[in-house]
């Protein structure tokens, strides 16, 4: 069943005087424990729809329903809420805060996303999550001692610590090699699936195509074809 859709979803930028519709009213609909990928031409619209789906900013018209609510008429504080509670971020570069260790970035995300939990199950938490994507043993690291797989395998904990049911993904493996970007998408493969996450992925990379259980592909603002790769019973 699906929990997350888009519906009619639109998006105009004022270019100048010029008014440009980005997106033409776009449905679609993310099903729990798969992995979407959106693919397309540059400026096709992919970043601006991802971005919208995730509240990062506002669309012009539509209904964007996550767990029965709308997003799009919710207020900023609302968003915020479900941003910090319900959703993870991974985009190109990890972005990690350089003055932290691994383990310090996950407290970070725990903290902003209101954790109850206490410092010591925080602490447990992040062990395990650290196994997860196999980054225990850099806890005490700064980012600054790692390679762009493992910055990226940090990112990933630190999107999904405070367990949210949808995952962001916009071009995940784009900084990576052809090997890390493989490692990264069956990591990001293996955590919707045992966590039963819901993934929405801009990508590029016809390889990374093979993880995904939809292919969603994009042109001018518009859906040009869905495609079911989930096996049928
Ligand atoms: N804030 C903005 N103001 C005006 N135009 C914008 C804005 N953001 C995006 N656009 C335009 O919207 C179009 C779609 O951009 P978007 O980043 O969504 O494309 P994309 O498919 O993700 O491209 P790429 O693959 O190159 O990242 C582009 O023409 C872009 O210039």
């Amino acid at each position: 069943m699906s929990f997350f859709t888009m519906d009619k979803v639109k998006k105009v930028f004022m270019n100048g005087e010029l008014k440009e519709e980005i997106l033409k009213g776009i449905d679609l609909s993310l099903q729990e424990g798969e992995i979407t990928a959106l693919v397309g031409a540059s400026g096709s619209g992919k970043s601006t729809l991802l971005t919208i789906a995730a509240g990062l900013q506002s669309a012009s018209g539509g209904d964007i329903i996550f767990e029965g609510e709308n997003i799009n008429t919710m207020n900023l504080e609302q968003i915020r809420k479900i941003r910090a509670h319900k959703f993870g971020f991974v985009f190109q570069f990890a972005h990690l805060v350089p003055f932290l260790t691994v383990e310090e970035q996950l407290l970070l995300m725990l903290n902003i996303s209101e954790s109850k939990l206490k410092k010591f199950e925080q602490k447990r938490e992040i062990d395990r999550i650290l196994r997860l994507v196999e980054m225990n043993r850099r806890k005490y690291a700064y980012p600054s001692s790692l390679s762009g797989g493992e910055k990226q395998r940090v990112a990933i904990a630190r999107a999904i610590i405070h367990k949210p049911k949808v995952l962001f993904a916009d071009e995940p493996t784009a900084s990576l090699d052809s090997k890390r970007s493989q490692d990264v998408m069956s990591l990001i493969r293996d955590l919707t699936k045992t966590l039963n996450i819901t993934t929405l992925m801009v990508t590029h990379d016809e390889e990374m195509l093979s993880y995904a259980d939809h292919i969603i592909k994009m042109n001018d603002g518009v859906i040009l074809h869905n495609e079911d790769l989930t096996p049928k019973l």
